[in-house]
């Protein structure tokens, strides 16, 4: 009779390895071990598609690697090395095919948001996983960013680009970190937009103390997500520092929503003086109703992580970019200077300027502020197929930004700044280099607040780039820009110190 292994480890001692009894149990382990092993590899409906063996046995590796910022440039990595369908855990497959994209986004897909989304915070249309729920949720909320709504805010994103423009001209003829006063900017619009009023960051000129919070919730909601069950157990141990890290995304909530929440209400009441786009949340959708006030509270405090540092990396990048190639600089004030603007422009008289266009596209492919892997479930019955590769039921599937927009058959020397490719391309090929960009996400679940981010993107840059040059301003600017991603994209050192000057 052959020993189990928990015998075994009990009677380790007095067993000695050369005893048949132990020479027979290892064997037989080892033949279990492999039957089971083979009859996983027969089985797995995933084993024809290519990728790194590990990538078959863990999904520990890439959550590593995830940990590390380095996710996105590894799955390009790899689908440089493997093509376009790569395997990149037991059940999960990376595409970046324009057929993918449609099967996995388009109209009429069947997958829901994949589980790693509900690490992003409480529910909200940009957490919610299941398809009715959100649709649901996205129909009461739809109104907030229509386009008249968005318009209506204009002036609100105006006199946030006026005091960001005041600022910085206390700052010029010196180094001077762009990427910190874009994020408070940034911040400060959403504050003002959605909010009621924004976080004073602009007129205290210093960061405000819910941007250092916002750096810390989003390892905080991971843990809470990853290790719910011991959570509690880890809340118990007497340590402030770590008990203030579990509690911070909740109290993130309370604080930034809650009760700004409550103060809107006191201020303004529910009928809303205010031309603002929480005026029209709390309002409701006139054939959907109103959300109720939790709903509300979710809502607004998610709009803080999707629209703060999505707009501010992409204007500091795209910053960085023009003072590395002072070409484009010069045909982008020199466009400017033709249209004859006001100090902060109109929207309708930047909206359609071909440069600054050409510019924010390229910025936004090349250095996309979301370029990791946007996953989606598969159904859990029957699974379904992505640009001809079964995925099986509860697999999950993604394309990412970082990797459609890096397509060289799309767009050629990808690994350049050239905002000449938006200005140059046959329809044909602009229609195409659009279908590659994903960014913004796609399809139902695509990005609500994209035209709010266009009007900020515009007029600030407008008047920005309008009043001032832009130089590198440190040696080692290029090593602290490196792109690493933590779904969003962050640079490297967290900072790009560039100097500006002003033009007359
Ligand atoms: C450069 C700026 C921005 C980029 C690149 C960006 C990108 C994205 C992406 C990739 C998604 C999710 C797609 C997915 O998971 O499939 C998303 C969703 C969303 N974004 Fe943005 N975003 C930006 C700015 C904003 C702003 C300024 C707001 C609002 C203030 C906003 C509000 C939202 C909302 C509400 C959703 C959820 C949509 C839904 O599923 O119903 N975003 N965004």
């Amino acid at each position: 009779m052959s020993l189990s292994l928990l015998d075994y480890l009990y009677n380790l001692e007095k067993v000695s390895i050369r005893h048949p009894s132990f020479i027979v149990s290892v064997i037989a382990s080892a033949l279990v071990l492999f039957f089971f092993s083979w009859q996983s590899i027969i089985r797995d409906p995933l084993k024809d598609v290519p990728g790194p063996m590990k990538a078959r046995w863990s999904r520990f590796w890439l959550i590593w690697i995830d940990m590390s910022g380095r996710r996105s440039k590894t799955i390009h990595e790899l689908h440089q090395k493997y093509g376009s369908v790569v395997r990149i855990g037991p059940r999960e497959v990376s595409f970046s095919s324009r057929q993918a994209m449609k099967d996995l986004y388009g109209s009429g897909n069947k997958f829901m948001k994949g589980p790693v989304y509900e690490a992003f915070g409480r529910q909200s249309s940009f957490t919610i996983l299941d398809k009715t729920e959100h649709r649901s949720r996205q129909k009461r909320i739809a109104h907030v960013f229509a386009p008249a709504s968005i318009a209506a805010v204009e002036p609100l994103v105006k006199e946030q680009v006026q005091k960001l423009l005041h600022v910085l001209s206390k700052r010029t003829n010196q180094p001077l970190d762009v990427m910190e006063w874009f994020r408070i900017f940034a911040l400060d619009v959403v504050g003002s937009v959605f909010f009621g009023q924004s976080f004073g960051g602009l007129d205290n000129e210093a960061p405000p103390k819910i941007l250092y919070d916002l750096d810390e919730v989003f390892p905080s909601l991971l843990i809470e997500w990853q290790f719910a069950a011991i959570r509690p157990l880890l809340l118990a141990i007497p340590h402030k520092p770590m008990q203030h890290f579990l509690r911070i995304a909740s109290e993130f909530y309370d604080k930034y929503g809650t009760e700004k929440f409550n103060e809107y209400i006191a201020r303004h009441g529910r009928s809303g003086d205010r031309i603002d786009l929480l005026t029209k949340l709390i309002a409701g959708s006139k054939d959907y109703g109103p959300l109720d006030d939790n709903e509300i509270v979710n809502e607004m405090t998610n709009l803080i992580f999707a629209g703060t540092d999505t707009t501010s990396n992409t204007f500091t990048y795209m910053f960085y970019e023009l003072a590395k190639h002072p070409q484009w600089q010069k045909q982008l004030q020199a466009e400017l200077d033709e249209a004859v603007l006001e100090e902060v422009p109109e929207y309708k008289h930047v909206m359609k300027l071909r440069v600054l266009d050409a510019v924010i596209h390229e910025t936004l492919r090349f250095h996309p502020a979301a370029p990791a892997s946007l996953q989606r479930l598969a159904p859990s019955e029957g699974g379904a197929v992505v640009d001809g590769i079964a995925i099986p039921q509860n697999g999950i599937a993604s394309c990412q930004a970082y990797t459609t927009q890096r397509d060289p058959t799309v767009y050629p020397n990808p690994e350049q700044f050239d905002p000449g490719r938006w200005l140059s391309a046959s329809e044909d090929h602009l229609n195409v280099m659009h279908e590659h960009i994903l960014v913004w996400g796609k399809g139902q679940r695509a990005c609500l607040g994209k035209p709010m981010a266009y009007m900020e993107l515009k007029v600030g840059t407008a008047a920005l780039i309008g009043k001032f040059s832009v130089e590198i301003g440190s040696a080692t600017i290029d090593d602290d820009m490196e792109m690493t991603d933590h779904f969003a994209l962050v640079p490297k050192g967290k900072r790009c110190i560039l100097r500006l000057k002003e033009r007359r």
